[in-house]
């Protein structure tokens, strides 16, 4: 006689009970036990290997026009100044590829904006680090760079007393990483990159010219920046790399880097919080030769196209090559007061004032380029005064942020 239904049911149900608990508990084991390790480049790897995304790095990399011979890998391409000069390589239609690892020292959603700015523009960014030497050397396999414009850094000089190892890891592990690769490329590139105008640190003499004593850093950050220089001077030296450095003097504008003093000034005088403004001893003003972005990008363009081509082949030196250093600067400094001053009239708020000594922070009391040089040899010439400076950067922040709270992305 035939069993009642609900026993075939029950049968069935422990059945397919048993069947359930049995496959999860092998896809628990095999998921602990016999997945590969998943490191974050092997992810990263598996998503950058496909036929899709060498597509867009070899469409990014093609320049406008037959005309154009330029192609540049433009490293921090997320970054404030590497968001802006990429815009402006592939405006005037060379072929320009990003590269940028999106680190967390700041808000990395701005660096996410920025980069949907250079995709509108056609420039496409990659996701990856400097430090990966297969990543780089993938990027010159697809792509026939006939310039790197090094951009990406750790910057910021007070944040260097809190994470030594990450100034070591960018600004000097890093730029080895790109000089390496650019060595071994044929033809090898030539290289533009970013000092800075910390170099001078305890340097007393007024304007900063480029002839001037650099063994004096008072931040590890600057110290990292000038031993760059110095491994720049090394395969500059070995094997016949172009290179030229750029010491850029505390650049803002639109766009710009959150860690940066006309950055958190503004925002927080918006909201009502007080700001600190460092003073010298015996009370004298601190101050800063503070340099609009557009002027920089225009340097960094003329030192793109005055630099002459490397010299190496396969690793190997020929001849003697080119090796610069500039100042980009605005060769007109400014007391931090008075930046305070013009935020407040553009904000129409008043700002809550703390003045205190600077600490010991590895900041420098004074900052002014002698930009001769990059006069003569460039035809940089700055045009942009602070105030309007700080008046496009407040109307991007407004237009950003809103009046205060976080709003835009
Ligand atoms: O030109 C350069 O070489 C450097 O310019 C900036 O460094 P810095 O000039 O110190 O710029 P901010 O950090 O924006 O400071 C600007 C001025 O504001 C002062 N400041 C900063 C913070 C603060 O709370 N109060 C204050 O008075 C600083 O002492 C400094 O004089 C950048 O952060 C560096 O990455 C860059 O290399």
């Amino acid at each position: 006689m035939d069993k009642p239904l609900f026993v075939h049911r029950s049968r069935y149900h422990s059945i397919s009970k048993l069947l359930f608990w049995t496959l999860l508990f092998l896809g628990v084991i095999f998921f602990v036990f016999f997945r590969p390790p998943p490191t974050p480049d092997s992810s990263r790897r598996l998503l950058q290997d496909g036929p899709d995304w060498e597509s867009r790095v070899i469409k990014s990399g093609r320049p406008k026009s037959v005309n154009n011979r330029r192609i540049v890998l433009v490293t921090g391409a997320a970054g404030f100044v590497g968001t802006h000069v990429s815009a402006a390589l592939r405006r005037r239609g060379d072929g320009v590829v990003g590269l940028d690892n999106f680190n967390s020292y700041y808000d990395p959603s701005l660096k996410r904006a920025r980069r949907a700015l250079l995709e509108r523009a056609g420039v496409f960014v990659v996701e990856g680090d400097i430090n990966d030497a297969e990543l780089l050397k993938k990027l010159f396999g697809l792509v026939k760079f006939t310039h790197v414009m090094h951009l990406a850094a750790q910057a910021g000089v007070r944040y260097a007393m809190e994470n030594p190892a990450s100034y070591v890891k960018s600004n000097i592990a890093g730029l080895v990483s790109v000089l390496e690769v650019s060595k071994s490329a044929n033809p090898q590139p030539a290289i533009i990159w970013a000092s800075s105008s910390s170099v001078y640190g305890l340097n007393t003499k007024s304007p900063f010219s480029e002839e001037d004593r650099t063994d004096q850093p008072s931040s590890l950050y600057a110290a990292t920046k000038k031993a760059g220089e110095e491994i720049a001077h090394t395969y500059n030296h070995i094997y016949g790399l172009s290179i030229t450095g750029l010491r850029f003097f505390t650049v803002y504008g639109p766009w710009g880097r959150p860690d940066m003093a006309y950055f958190f000034f503004t925002k927080d005088i918006l909201k009502g919080k007080k700001i600190t403004i460092f003073e010298g001893p015996d009370h004298t003003t601190v101050g800063r030769d503070f340099t609009y972005i557009d002027d920089i990008v225009k340097g960094c363009l003329a030192a793109l196209d005055t630099a002459k081509k490397s010299t190496g082949t396969g690793g190997k030196k020929k001849g003697p090559a080119q090796l610069r250093v500039f100042n980009l600067g605005n060769t007109s400094p400014e007391p931090v007061g008075r930046l305070v001053d013009i935020l407040e009239t553009l904000l129409r708020v008043k700002a809550k004032k703390v003045v205190l000594p600077m600490p010991a922070n590895g900041d420098v009391l004074y900052t002014h380029a002698n930009i001769s040089l990059a006069q003569r040899e460039l035809g940089y010439k700055p045009t942009t005064n602070l105030k309007t400076g700080l008046k496009k950067f407040v109307s991007w922040y407004l237009d950003y942020y809103g009046t205060g709270k976080k709003s835009a992305v």
